[in-house]
């Protein structure tokens, strides 16, 4: 997967680019990340990349030339580094809400341009000749979009094939199912008298599958039902969340 990110703050992309499954991903060359920084495209005595708003109102936005510049190098460095035209992604809070879906949508194929803004935004002529596609992590406003940035290249790098691992546990994701995660256990079996489940310790195979997803199932019905709403459940798995309901209401 490749990534260019236009950004004022490129090292706060050490995060994912240095740390962890990413970093490793990275180093591997399994994911590229690439940086441009508007300021760098400044050409006033302030090298300023900021610029006051048509209309007045509080802030600033992010200075149109500069911020051109940085996006158009990244574009034609992607298309040069993969032989593909980039999807040009604007990180806000008025773009598509990210979701696991998403995710593995941006993770194949297409090279991405990510631009992470600062300030009140950018110009909309910018959005609309330059910027492909909005996306937002939820219904909250940041200082910039670097975080944004690196949740979505995040959520998408570790869906790149060998990145994980061993590739199930991308599969094992309850996401992957559209549904929560099961409750995990490690060492030591019993931790101030609350023990590890005893299917979890039985080496049967069977069971121990068919109760992470009874879990899994159960605490999606209890926390997120909506995740249930207009979802055909197999028969097993409406089995299993019968089960858990009556269990659950003992
Ligand atoms: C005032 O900040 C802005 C205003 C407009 C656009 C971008 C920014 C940068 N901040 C962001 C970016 C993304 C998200 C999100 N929810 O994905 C939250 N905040």
């Amino acid at each position: 997967m490749w990534v260019g990110v236009v950004s004022l703050f490129p090292e706060m992309f050490e995060a994912i680019a240095r740390h962890g499954v990413t970093g490793r991903a990275v180093s591997q060359g399994r994911v590229a990340l690439e940086f441009w920084n508007p300021r760098d495209y400044a050409t006033d005595r302030h090298r300023s990349v900021d610029d006051r708003p048509y209309g007045g109102g509080p802030g600033m936005l992010m200075k149109v030339d500069t911020l051109r510049a940085a996006i158009h190098a990244a574009r034609e460095r992607a298309s040069e580094a993969t032989g593909q035209r980039p999807r040009v992604i604007y990180l806000s809070p008025q773009g598509r809400r990210l979701d696991q879906q998403g995710a593995r949508e941006l993770a194949c194929g297409s090279p991405l341009v990510v631009v992470a803004g600062r300030y009140e935004g950018i110009d909309e002529r910018i959005v609309e000749s330059d910027i492909d596609e909005e996306w937002s992590i939820g219904d909250y406003v940041l200082s910039g979009g670097e975080l944004p940035a690196m949740v979505l290249i995040d959520a998408a790098a570790r869906l790149v094939p060998g990145v994980l691992g061993h590739q199930d546990s991308a599969v094992e994701d309850s996401f992957n199912e559209g549904l929560l995660d099961c409750p995990h256990y490690t060492r030591p079996e019993e931790i101030d008298g609350r023990r590890v489940p005893d299917v979890l310790l039985s080496g049967h195979h069977g069971e121990i599958r068919r109760w992470r997803l009874k879990q899994s199932l159960g605490r999606t019905w209890l926390r997120r039902p909506d995740l249930l709403e207009g979802r055909t459940l197999s028969a097993e798995q409406q089995k299993l969340l019968e089960e858990f309901i009556e269990e659950y209401a003992l």
